[in-house]
């Protein structure tokens, strides 16, 4: 049988902007500045207390060399977090520069400039966007080793939508300036 819809009829997911599909996204997490640990771990809370927000894996944590930053810059720690959810790819970005700022994030002219800590948006589901404010995939997450390795490590089977297996775009990658931190463990409930 086939069924021609009621153009009288509204559904409701267009009615009440309910019953988002639920993506899977991958958040990049780094400190190179204060108590940087703490701000991981405050960060990874705050998502955990993110509504329509839930964590399914967060990585290891890398101490990483400085990568195009300022020539007195010191060392990251950075990882990597999985969560589903039900918010527009946008309204996480939202959330993403509100928890940088509850940690103090100053923004500066300088490029790279050292900060308390950054939240970035690697992946959202299959979401490409291509604005000032968000741009997805991130544009250089896959020349990154600091955020590829984390996480290869929680999803071996991760792909970069546009450019590949994570495997393989961390094998081109240089790794030299990474060091697991297996003494400091990030915790989710
Ligand atoms: N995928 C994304 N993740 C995080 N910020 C993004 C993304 N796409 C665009 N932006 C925008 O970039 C700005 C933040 O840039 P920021 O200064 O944190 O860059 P950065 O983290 O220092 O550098 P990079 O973008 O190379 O990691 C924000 O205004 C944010 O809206
Ligand atoms: N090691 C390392 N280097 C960086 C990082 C980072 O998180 N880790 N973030 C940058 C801009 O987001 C630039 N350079």
């Amino acid at each position: 049988m086939t069924e021609t819809p009621n153009p009288n009829i509204v559904d409701a997911d267009t009615l009440t902007g309910e019953m988002r599909p639920i993506r899977r996204a991958v958040l990049a997490l780094g400190s190179n500045l204060g108590e940087r640990m703490a701000s991981l771990q405050g960060a990874v809370n705050a998502l955990a207390d993110t509504p329509d927000v839930w964590i399914t894996a967060v990585s290891p944590v890398y101490e990483t060399e400085p990568v195009d930053c300022p020539p007195d810059a010191k060392t990251f720690l950075n990882a990597v977090v999985l969560i589903d959810t039900t918010l527009a790819a946008t309204r996480l970005m939202d959330r993403a520069l509100a928890i940088e700022d509850a940690f103090e994030r100053e923004r500066s002219e300088v490029k790279n400039a050292p900060r308390t800590l950054d939240v970035d948006l690697i992946v959202v589901g299959d979401r490409r966007s291509n604005e000032d404010f968000l741009r997805l995939p991130h544009p250089r997450a896959g020349e990154r080793a600091f955020v590829m390795r984390p996480w290869l490590d929680v999803d071996p089977g991760a792909e970069l939508p546009g450019h590949g297996p994570v495997a393989d775009l961390l094998e081109g990658a240089d790794q030299s300036g990474m060091k697991l931190r297996d003494d400091l463990v990030l915790q989710f409930q």
